[in-house]
Formats: structure tokens, C-alpha cells, sequence
């Protein structure tokens, strides 16, 4: 039997299922009064002193280990004693809920509002939430842990989903692989398997139900496979295959530093693609040519108040002076719609991701978009600061977006603020209408970068986070290639850099495609660097527009991606 799944960090594991399945609560929503109340309220403290024993034990092992790990205990913790949900939870036992549906439904609401973020990874932290959730019940139950902490022996873990303390605990030595039902390339397992360096494939339908403890797999973290009581030929060809890709992974890192160039000699910008600015994100800038994209939302998303001036300006001041003189693309705020701020509350609407977000939010708050500018402008000094407008669909949207710009730097004049003058301003090109007007949009800016994930939700009108309409997002669809195509070319005729910071950046198939287009600068997440790096080396340009000429010649997604997998079978 074969399973698809996502190969979410590549490698391949050959061995013996393990089924995982963690405590799930059962609540009881019986109503309590009287004499319970007071004990109920006992039983909460004694569960979260329970809980927090565990964690801090995890976390003391973990900061030997990994002291990277640690912090998401760390942050655990924090949830565990976050002062609003402990209020609204004391608040729900004094009202007549036992410990645990009161803490069962505030940890599902504070989840819910995180879950209903646009950003996939703000998405994933709800995993979090749900992993104190159970934490805490269980401890309220008095039901003793099960974790991946102590394995018997080596093998393929199948979960329906993982939960981070799971993936941060686990023995990985043991663990030859990750299966799991659920979770995207941003996940918290996705994450932790990729830095492991342990394969996972996840969204495999129906895993659990498949799979017994103790059958025979292969994990096929390379082509999103799971080959179930494998015939020994299959298995034979499979060492062989994983002994290759350790071969090729150790090749692969030597690329990971310095600059770019195709077979033929040309550079090739590979920019990174940066959310949290925490310390690993500004350390690994020096990997590449400068950030492509700075995700300058995430300052702004899980908190009560909105960041400071000042706040910002330190963040930003720190990510442009580890690029150095290196350009640094500053996406500004990109909200609104389902993207919720928990510090701003915006009204709810039918079609947020055709509605009042990104660059529209911020022409409408002017307050808000000031501030970032502020900072921006004045943390510019340090740097190569280059300054770009999400959502973007006219002429007109550039023009009033330049002139808040201006009257920020007029601000700055009449305070004797020193500020950069020399910033480049730029557009994310994801509305099909301003990548049809490229010509005239890049007479009006400087610089732009295609933002493919939501040029491909806007071009073939599916709605990227909508599982039911997942067939129809189609990144590989000719008329995406076209778009791409003709708006490079304008902003090449122009003479004004272009890039592309969406997914399709860092994919190693469409890579060719991008610089077939002339595309010479992408930018993408650290973990798709190296790689990047490797297939552009091993790609010539002549051969690269003639493939890019042949994909937007092809009638269907899936024609392209099967083209691109046989042409590239030797690189990619
Ligand atoms: C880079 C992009 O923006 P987001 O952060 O919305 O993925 C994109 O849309 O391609």
C-alpha cells in the first residue's frame, strides 16, 4: 500500500511504525455550586503547579540538549500562567464550571482566535494553546504523562498531530521519522523535524487507522510517499535511495554560504525571507544577499497593545545592521481581514482577503501606518533600507502610500529627526491588476517583488487557507507563470529590480522557470537556501528560457509540474 503525504523536511527513513497517541481530554460540563466552587478553584492550582513541574523539568533537560528547544517550554510556561486566561478561568469555576470545562473552554477560545489568523504560522501557534490545554487537564484528571521522550527501540512515529512539547521531548535518536495526519510546511512538527534533521511527512489521510505498531514502512520524505509492508526489491531500492540523498544533503550544505551563479557565470541574489527578527532569523542573514522580506507584521501579532515607535525602531535598526549594506525589503504592516490583531479590532467581513487589509488598513490608519514609517525611516540610517507596500492594486494606492511617506519625512524635518533619505520604495506585485499595469507601476517605484502566494489565491481565485478549494490553488498554473513573466519584463525594461519573496521563490522546480523570465533576485526561508543555491548552480540560462518558454506555452498546472519534475529529475 503507498500513502501521499507532505514532505515537510526531506529525508528517507526505512523501519518500524510506532503509533503515538497522546491524552485526549474528555471534559465533563457538569455545573457545579456551593462547597465545590472552592475545591474546583483548588483543583485548578494544584493542576497548574502539576503542569508546571513538567515543564520545568522538560525545559531543564532541554537547555542542555537545545537550548533553542527550551524556549518553546519556556513559552509554555508563559501560557500556562497567562494572568488574562487565569482570570477568565477563576472567573468561569466561580460562575459554576468544574476545572476543567472552565479551563477547556478558555484555552479553546484564546486557540480559536489564533487559528483564525491568515498567516499560517500565527495559525500554528494554536498548537501551543492546545498543547497546555491537554497539559493542564490531564493534570486536573490526575492522569500521568505520555511522551516520545524514551523510546524502546529505533522508529517511524505516526500521530494524527504532534504537539511542540512532543516534537521538543522527543528522543530523536530513536525517531526515524515523522508521520502525522495533520499539519502544513509551517507547523510546529515541520519546523522542529527540519532542524532535527529528522524526515516528516505529514497530512497522510487516515494514518492511524492505516498503520499498526510494529509493520514495516518506508517514509519517503522526498517525494511525500509512505510505502506500507514494503516487497524486499522496494526495500532494497530504497537504501539505496536514502544512502543518495544523504550523499546529495552533505553536498547540498556546502552551498549554504556565499553568492550564487548559474552554470554560465551569472549572480543570482538569494535574499532570506525573515518574520520574528529573532536572533537565529538575524544570524542566518549572513547566509545570503540581504532579506527579501521582512514580515514586519509578526512585531505586531499576539500582543495586547500595539508596538511602539521606539519599539520597532531597535527591531528594525538590529535587522539592518547584521545586513550591513545589503538591502533590507521592509514589508510594511500586512493585516487586516482574518489576519486579526488582538491589539486592534477590526470589524469582521465576508471576504476578508478581498477586503480592507495590508496597505488599505494602513491608508485608512494613518496612525498606525505613521508609526511603523517612523521607525522605519529613522532605523534606516544604519542600513540599506528598502521600503515595501503589501496589496498594492493601482496607481493610485502607490501615490497615497508615497504620500504618507512624505508627510512622515516632513514630520521628521520639522523635529530635526535624522532619518534615511536615500530609501528605496517598492510594491509586493500579488494583485493580478497591478501586475497587468507593470510598465506604468514601475515608473512609480523603485523596486518590486512578486508575492506569489497571494498572486496565485488572486489569479485563480482560490482561497489559500480553504482546504475544499485546495485543488484550485495551483501554483504551477500556466496563467501565474504568464503574470510572472510579463511583469518582470516591464520592470526589466525599466531598469528596476525585481524579485519574487512568495513560496514559489524557494521552489526548486520552478526556479528555472523564475530565471528563464530574467528573474534575478528571490528570496525565501533559510531552510530552502542551500538548495536554491545548489539548483541555480546547476542550471544554465539558455536551457533555463527555453523551459520558461515552453511552461507558459503548456494548458494545465499539472502538465508544467510533471514537465518540470522530468527535466530536472538530475538537479533538483
Ligand atoms: C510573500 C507573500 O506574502 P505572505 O506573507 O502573505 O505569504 C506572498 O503572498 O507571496
Amino acid at each position: 500500500m503507498v500513502c501521499q503525504g507532505n514532505p515537510v523536511s526531506e529525508g528517507i527513513a526505512i523501519g518500524k511504525v510506532m503509533r503515538y497517541e497522546p491524552f485526549v481530554p474528555v471534559v465533563d460540563n457538569t455545573a457545579i455550586a456551593g462547597e465545590k466552587i472552592p475545591a474546583a478553584l483548588s483543583r485548578y492550582e494544584e493542576a497548574r503547579s502539576g503542569a508546571k513541574q513538567e515543564l520545568e523539568e522538560l525545559r531543564l533537560r532541554l537547555e542542555q540538549e537545545d537550548p533553542q528547544k527550551a524556549k518553546i517550554i519556556k513559552a509554555h510556561m508563559d501560557i500556562l500562567f497567562d494572568v488574562a486566561m487565569e482570570e477568565e478561568i477563576r472567573d468561569g469555576i466561580a460562575g459554576g464550571k468544574s476545572a476543567e470545562a472552565a479551563a477547556d473552554q478558555i484555552f479553546r477560545k484564546y486557540a480559536r482566535i489564533i487559528g483564525r489568523s491568515a498567516d499560517e504560522r500565527i495559525r500554528e501557534r494554536a498548537s501551543d494553546l492546545e498543547d497546555v490545554r491537554c497539559r493542564l487537564l490531564r493534570n486536573c484528571m490526575g492522569i500521568p504523562e505520555r511522551n516520545l521522550a524514551f523510546l524502546a527501540e529505533p522508529a517511524v512515529v505516526v500521530a494524527k498531530d504532534l504537539f511542540p512539547s512532543d516534537t521538543a521531548s522527543m528522543d530523536r535518536r530513536k525517531v526515524l521519522a515523522i508521520v502525522t495526519e495533520v499539519g502544513g510546511p509551517t507547523s510546529h512538527t515541520a519546523i522542529l523535524a527540519r532542524s532535527y534533521g529528522i524526515p516528516a511527512l505529514l497530512g497522510v489521510k487516515d494514518a492511524l487507522s492505516l498503520l499498526q505498531s510494529g509493520q514495516s514502512v518506508i517514509v519517503d520524505a522526498v517525494d511525500g510517499k509512505l510505502i506500507v509492508n514494503p516487497a524486499g526489491e522496494e526495500e532494497k531500492a530504497y537504501r539505496r535511495k536514502a544512502a543518495e540523498f544523504r550523499r546529495q544533503a552533505e553536498e547540498t550544505k556546502k552551498y549554504l554560504d556565499g553568492d550564487s551563479f548559474t552554470k554560465d557565470g551569472v549572480k543570482i541574489e538569494v535574499e532570506l525571507n525573515i518574520g520574528s527578527a529573532n536572533a537565529q532569523e538575524i544570524d542566518a542573514i549572513r547566509h545570503t544577499n540581504g532579506v527579501g522580506l521582512f514580515r514586519s507584521e509578526f512585531l505586531y501579532l499576539g500582543r495586547e497593545t500595539l508596538p511602539t515607535e521606539e519599539e520597532q525602531y531597535k527591531i528594525y535598526r538590529r535587522v539592518l545592521m547584521q545586513a550591513g549594506d545589503a538591502p533590507v525589503i521592509l514589508r510594511t504592516l500586512d493585516i487586516g481581514g482574518d489576519k486579526k490583531l488582538e491589539c486592534l479590532q477590526l470589524p469582521k467581513e465576508e471576504n476578508p482577503f478581498l477586503g480592507n487589509r495590508a496597505l488599505r488598513l494602513c491608508l485608512e490608519r494613518r496612525d498606525i501606518f505613521k508609526t511603523q514609517l517612523r521607525a522605519a525611516l529613522r532605523a534606516g540610517t544604519v542600513g540599506n533600507l528598502w521600503l515595501m507596500f503589501p496589496m498594492v492594486g493601482s496607481m493610485d494606492d502607490i501615490r497615497k502610500a508615497k504620500g504618507v511617506v512624505r508627510e512622515v519625512q516632513r514630520d521628521l524635518d520639522c523635529e530635526k529627526i535624522e532619518y534615511n533619505r536615500e530609501i528605496k520604495i517598492g510594491i509586493m506585485i500579488e494583485i493580478p491588476a497591478i501586475a497587468l499595469i507593470a510598465d506604468l507601476a514601475a515608473k512609480e517605484v523603485d523596486f518590486a517583488s512578486i508575492g506569489t502566494n497571494d498572486l496565485c489565491q488572486y489569479t485563480t481565485a482560490a482561497d489559500r487557507l480553504n482546504q475544499n478549494v485546495a485543488q484550485y490553488y495551483q501554483s504551477y498554473h500556466p496563467a501565474l507563470f504568464r503574470l510572472i513573466r510579463d511583469t518582470v519584463r516591464q520592470f526589466d525594461r525599466a531598469g528596476k529590480p525585481i524579485s519574487v519573496c512568495g513560496e514559489l521563490g524557494g521552489d526548486g522546480l520552478a526556479m528555472p522557470v523564475l530565471l528563464g523570465f530574467g528573474m534575478r533576485r528571490v528570496s525565501m526561508g533559510l531552510s530552502a537556501v542551500a538548495r536554491a543555491k545548489r539548483i541555480i548552480s546547476r542550471l544554465d540560462l539558455a536551457q533555463a528560457r527555453d523551459m520558461a518558454d515552453r511552461v507558459c506555452q503548456m494548458e494545465t498546472a499539472g502538465e508544467v509540474e510533471a514537465y518540470l519534475r522530468d527535466a530536472l529529475k538530475d538537479i533538483v
